[in-house]
Parts: structure tokens; sequence; C-alpha cells
């Protein structure tokens, strides 16, 4: 089998959808959105059709033949990292993509846009093009065959209502049906709302999370709503295949799935916002590259708050953005040479549970002591009662503690907040909460801490330094080291923290320093 993507800079990426000869939507949708997000296009058609912006006059599937010809010839030359699948035109080609997909790509993430309803109203699956029920009657395809295969299905009201065969008329009727599909497909479900009436002034969609190993352990089999702000364009030409598309062609960049519905989502919101007509009906999106603006972000809010404590009210302290290079260390000793060493902030990091009166309460209390001492900013790692009660600058928290630690007695202590992300959905989450800075990590593989998610690279670290600066300090942490200070300096995130490449140092102050020095000059020629 190919070796996946070895032969090209830009991740390849198959639509499997109709052509629109109207340019706005279906084939043509997808080739413009991968191309305009960095991602090497390639097409698999299953129908012609004849539409413009106001009618759909003809669907014409292709044979059997020419669906499987398409298929064999891509995969013997340009392998995906990652499908999408719109129209199908019938019963036959869905069954049989569903066994040829699982046969021939297997582990190649597949996002399934079940189009049925074109956006000027017109049946796409239906040979005479007439649109018999938009609303809760059940599909005459049976999309069945794809549970268990794929890893995203996006079914707006309409289609979910019909892929349901029930009428959907609020939020908690898309959260039950959603919760159905999710039941019989496996994989992770976005029910879009974007055709909800009763959503006014937001468009929400909901987003089931499966069981996906490389997201935070918290966050899977988890349901999330989405929020942007409605965008009041007629048009919308082409939408959900936009979507689909970007979602598979951040898939394929390598973005956990959580990540790339947010910025697939950023940019139809951007895409929308830019619209115009093109026909005289609604025109196609516009296309706005890579989304980085944190304006164009949903909002996240969990299904099922499992909060109990109350969100401060009161804010963290405010840290400047340049926070230079903010030594980790799990050694009181090594604190106190890296303080004397001009260490600031710094962070006391001793993993596990510390009992009363312990060495390892010594070492906090030292710790503080020693920040007094020094005029340092000393932040005290998930030991945050300790930290609250001997007075510490500030405390660094985990995407598992937002839920269960009370925040307002940080907050009422006057004291800072670091949080820790790995992505950007654990980044928008954690924003909300504004903290004193956000850690974006990890960047490069790490022996210092076992992590669930990937390391997150330099490609990604550039772009949610460049979403999220804006609101708050960031700091990017894990395997960061004198020999890829430049790259990360180039990635413009505001400040570096690191472990190892002081703590493993035959000398950790003149480590320290030299990093330190590096990080100051990393603007200069
Ligand atoms: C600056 C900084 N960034 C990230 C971390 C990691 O914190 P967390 O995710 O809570 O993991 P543990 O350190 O507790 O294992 C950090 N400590 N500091
Ligand atoms: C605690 C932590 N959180 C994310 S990466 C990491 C460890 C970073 O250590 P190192 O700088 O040695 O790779
Ligand atoms: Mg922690």
């Amino acid at each position: 089998m190919a070796k996946i993507n070895d032969m090209a800079a830009k991740p390849i990426v198959w639509t499997i959808a109709g052509s629109d000869s109207g340019g706005g939507a279906g084939i043509q949708a997808d080739l413009l959105t991968l191309q305009d997000l960095g991602c090497y296009g390639c097409s698999v058609i299953t129908a012609i059709t004849a539409q413009n912006s106001v009618a759909v006059t003809a669907v014409e599937p292709v044979t059997p033949r020419m669906l499987r010809a398409q298929l064999e010839t891509l995969k013997a030359d340009l392998y995906p990292s990652a499908v999408k699948i719109g129209l199908i035109a019938n019963q036959p080609q869905l069954d049989f993509l569903a066994d040829w997909l699982g046969e021939n790509l297997p582990g190649v993430p597949v996002i399934l846009d079940p189009v049925m309803v074109a956006s000027c109203g017109g049946d796409l699956q239906s040979p005479d093009n007439t649109c018999p029920d938009k609303t809760g009657e059940r599909s005459g395809l049976d999309f069945s065959p794809f549970a268990g295969k794929i890893s995203l299905i996006t079914p707006n009201k309409a289609e979910l209502s019909r892929l349901i065969g029930r009428l959907l008329n609020d939020d908690d009727a898309l959260e039950w049906a959603a919760n159905v599909l999710w039941q019989a497909f496996g994989g992770s479900i976005l029910a879009k709302g974007g055709d909800c009436p009763w959503q006014q002034s937001k468009a929400r969609d909901l987003l089931l999370l499966g069981d996906i190993a490389t997201i935070s352990p918290l966050h899977r089999r988890q349901g999330f709503w989405l929020s942007n702000e409605r965008v009041a364009t007629v048009h919308n030409h082409g939408s959900g295949c936009t979507l689909s598309s970007a979602i598979a062609a951040f898939v394929a960049k390598g973005l956990v799935l959580p990540d790339a519905v947010l910025l697939a989502k950023a940019y139809v919101f951007e895409g929308l916002r830019q619209a115009s007509a093109v026909g005289s009906g609604p025109g196609p999106l516009a296309r706005t590259g890579m989304p980085e603006s944190l304006a164009a972000m949903a909002s996240i809010h969990r299904l099922h708050e499992s909060r109990s404590h109350r969100l401060p009210t009161k804010g963290f302290t405010r840290l400047g953005h340049d926070l230079g290079v903010y030594p980790v260390v799990a050694d009181i000793d090594m604190l106190e040479t890296l303080l004397e060493a001009g260490a600031n902030p710094i962070q006391l990091r001793i993993k596990g549970e510390i009992g009363p009166g312990s060495a390892a309460e010594a070492d906090i209390i030292r710790a503080i002591a020693l920040g007094r001492q020094h005029r340092a900013r000393v932040f005290i790692n998930d030991h945050w009662r300790l930290a609250i009660s001997h007075g510490a600058f500030g405390v660094h928290l985990g995407q598992e503690d937002i839920e269960a630690v009370p925040l307002d007695a940080i907050a009422e202590a006057g004291m800072a907040l670091g949080l820790s992300s790995h992505g950007l959905f654990e980044a928008l989450l954690a924003l909300e909460l504004n903290p004193s800075y956000l850690a974006l990590g990890h960047i490069f593989p790490t022996t210092t801490k076992e992590m669930p998610s990937k390391p997150q690279g330099l490609e990604t670290l550039a772009l949610l330094a460049k979403i999220v600066s804006t609101a708050v300090p960031t700091v990017a942490i894990g395997g960061i080291e004198a020999g890829n200070l430049p790259e990360v300096a180039a990635t413009g995130v505001d400040s570096i923290a690191v472990v190892r490449a002081v703590t493993e140092a035959s000398e950790p102050a003149t480590a320290f320093r030299a990093l330190a020095d590096a990080w100051e000059m990393r603007n200069a020629r």
C-alpha cells in the first residue's frame, strides 16, 4: 500500500460527491475549500447535477463502473490522508462506497455529509428532483452501511430529521436525534443548527465526540454546543459542503477532530460574512483562507455541565505578555538555583498527593518564601489549596481541574492562574475563564510527561498563538530547548516553558541564562 503522503508536501484529501454545474456547492466547493486550506484535492464524482443558484434541473448518477474506476485509480497513486463524502446518488452507490472504503482505506478518517437537499430546495437524491418533504420523512437512502466506518457525520436539521424519521422542533429534539444517530453510527456527530428556525441570533451546532484516542479522556464521549453569531445572509450556497470538506482538510493536516470542527466552523463563518451573489439566487461562500481570528471561533458549552463550583467573578492577576523563559522544576534546590539565576516566573511541579507536614509541603512553603525573597512570581502546580494557604503568586492547573477546582477561591485570593491546553478546543475552553496565561502544549515529543495527545508541532503552534495571543499571554511547552528555540520564537508565541532543557543540563543556571538571553534576542537580527 502507498505510504500516506510521502510524495506530496500538501496532504491529499478526496471528495466523493456530486458535481454542481453552478460552481457553488458539491465537488466544486470542496476543491476550492481544499485548495484554500493548503490541501491537494482529488475528486470522485458520484453524480452530475445540472443546477444554478435557483434550481436543480437534472441529476444523473455516474455508472457503478465509473465510480469504482475513480476510486481504484486514485488509490493506486494519490492515497488520501482524509476523505469527505457528500452527495450519494442512490442506494447501490452507498452500499458499494461503504464496503469499498472499509476494505481499501482502513484507518483513513472519513467525514460524511449526508446531503439530501440543496440550499435552493431541490432534492438531490431523487431522480426527478422533486422535494417531497424536508421535514420528518425518512430519507430514501439507508446510511446504516456506514455505521462504524466513519469518523464524523454532519447532518443539518432537515437531514437529521430524515435520517431519524422524526420532526425536530427544538434543541432538545435535536439533541435526542443526534444521540440516536450517535448510538447507530459510532464515531462523532455534528448536528448542525444553521437551519433550525427556533435558534435565533446564534447558530448552535451540537458536537458529540466519539472515543477519540488522541484527545483528552475528559472530552471523549462528551457533547458540546458550539455557537457562532448567525450571519445574516442569503448567500449560503454550498455551506454544508464547505464545512465538511474544511473539516476533512484540517483533519488531513493533523488536527484532532474537535479542533478541525472549530476551525472549519470559523472558515464557514468568515465565508458567509464575505459571501456575495453570483447568479440571481443564493451566492456561494467566499474563500477566506486559514481562519486566524478569535472572533470567528465558536464559543463552547458542555452539554452536561459537571461543574459544582461558582465561576470566578473576580479576575485572576493579569500578567504582561512576555514571560520570557519559564522553568518548571520538581526540586526545591533547583528552584532556588534558578531564582538566583534570575528566573521569573518559575513553577514548582510536584506530582502526587501531598500530606500535611510532609517534605513536599515544606518544599511548597519554601518555594513561596523564596519567590518573595527574590521578588519573583512562583507558580505552584496542581496543589492549589497549599498555594492559597501559603500565599503563592499563582497556581498552574490542567484541563481536568477546570471542572473540579473552585477557581473562584484562587481569584478571591488575588492570585494568578495558568491553564494548560492541548489544541484549539481546549484553548477555547480555557479562555472562557480568562486565565493569567495559557500554556500551549506539547509542541515537540517529551519524555517528562506521558501525553494522550500528539505533539502540536510548529505550524499548529503558530496558528494557536495567532488566534489566542490577542486575548491572553501564551506559553509554549513540551520539548523546547536551545536548538529549536529560534523556530518556536518564529511562531509568535509570547513565551516558553522548559523542563529538561534546564533541569538535565550539566549547569542548570548557565543553561537557563543562555535560553533567557536567546529568547530576549529573538527578534534581533
Ligand atoms: C507552564 C506549564 N504548562 C503546562 C503544564 C502542565 O500542566 P498539567 O496539564 O496540569 O499537567 P501536570 O504538570 O500537572 O502534569 C505545566 N505544569 N506548566
Ligand atoms: C508538564 C508538561 N506539560 C505539557 S508538556 C510538559 C513537559 C515538558 O517538559 P520538557 O520541557 O522536558 O519536554
Ligand atoms: Mg496539573
